[in-house]
């Protein structure tokens, strides 16, 4: 079972937005604040709490994110670049795996700042791994404790928090929770301290890197991972073949790329059952996401074998 995504409906934590125009005060600061862990830790789900907006997709199935995507936090005196990164995992056997744990690590070498997210009272070796990695860039880590909702009684957090001080220094310890939005209002401040004085490198109305072709695409592989059972998430892939706005409405036609073609009919389910609840739910997603109506056309083709072959990997809009 998974939990409800948290809503981003016009929050106010209180914090005033700069806006486009205003001067920048020659202390501002602006830099880069990568959030590391291994896969399910609660990544994306932070950076899309911290952003009031859903910049990242979430499901409960790890290695959801498979790409590096930028959030941009941006307030009066600092301009706060979050990159959410694809869980760091030791087996990666796969082309595919291999280009998410090149984008992560790539990502924690250019940051600024490391937010290394761990969930409380769970500490494995892919964590003690990834701990490693972020050692050797000697770089300002935070660390996270995630989820902490899930601890009962609160007390349990204390031996953990010292076992943790105990593997490396951190500048800050901040146990949380993105689900519900607790203990997450003084963590801008914290990162900001570690940043660089910088104008903004970003307009302040924009809120990532990504294209609303990519948003959309990742839209549909969300739904399609909350749906679909097992091991069947990893081997499939969106593309957009059509992205257009016409008479006020956007037109979207997607391809569901799957490896085999039995994967196929489960993808589309009993009846075409499956796929139509999937097209109706990224629809209504994208809609909100895109202030107007949305026809949302999905396909399903098979290419085999696409996560192992780095060219289909490139074909299909992974960076390598
Ligand atoms: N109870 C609880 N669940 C959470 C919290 N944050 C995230 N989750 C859940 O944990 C699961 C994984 O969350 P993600 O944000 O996708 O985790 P991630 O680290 O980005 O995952 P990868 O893409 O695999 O690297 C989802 O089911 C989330 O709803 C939290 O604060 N409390």
């Amino acid at each position: 079972m998974h939990e409800d995504p948290p809503e981003f409906d016009d929050v106010d934590d209180g914090a005033e937005q700069a806006e486009a125009g205003d001067p920048v005060p020659s202390n501002y600061r602006c830099g880069f604040a990568a959030i590391v862990g291994r896969p399910n830790v609660g990544k994306s789900t932070l950076l899309n709490a911290l952003l009031h907006r859903k910049v990242s997709i979430v499901s409960p199935k790890p290695q959801t994110t498979r790409h590096r995507i930028l959030g941009i936090l941006t307030r009066p005196e600092e301009q706060i670049i979050f990159v959410d990164t694809p869980g760091i995992h030791s087996s990666a056997r796969r082309a595919m795996n291999r280009h998410m744990n090149r984008a992560a690590l790539s990502s924690l070498a250019d940051a600024d700042i490391n937010l290394f997210v761990v969930e409380s009272l769970s500490w494995s070796e892919e964590d003690q791994r990834v701990l490693d990695a972020l050692k050797q860039q000697k770089r300002p880590i935070i660390l996270v404790l995630s989820k902490v909702d899930k601890v009962q009684p609160r007390e349990r957090m204390l031996p953990f928090i010292q076992e943790m001080n105990r593997r490396a220094e951190f500048v800050e310890v901040v146990p949380l929770s993105a689900l519900k939005k607790s203990n997450l209002e003084q963590l801008p401040s914290i990162i900001a301290k570690h940043l660089p004085l910088s104008p903004p490198h970003f307009p302040p109305d924009q809120v990532t890197d990504r294209s609303p072709e990519f948003q959309a695409a990742e839209i549909v592989r969300e739904k399609l991972t909350l749906r679909l059972r097992q091991e069947l998430p990893y081997g499939l892939t969106v593309a957009l073949e059509q992205f257009k706005e016409e008479d006020g409405r956007l037109l979207v036609n997607a391809v569901i790329w799957v490896e085999r073609t039995g994967q196929k009919a489960i993808v589309i389910g009993q009846g075409g059952e499956q796929l139509k609840e999937v097209g109706r739910s990224a629809r209504i997603e994208m809609s909100n996401l895109f202030g107007r109506p949305v026809h949302l056309e999905l396909w399903v083709k098979v290419k085999e074998n696409w996560s192992d072959s780095e060219m289909a990997l490139k074909q299909l809009g992974y960076e390598m």
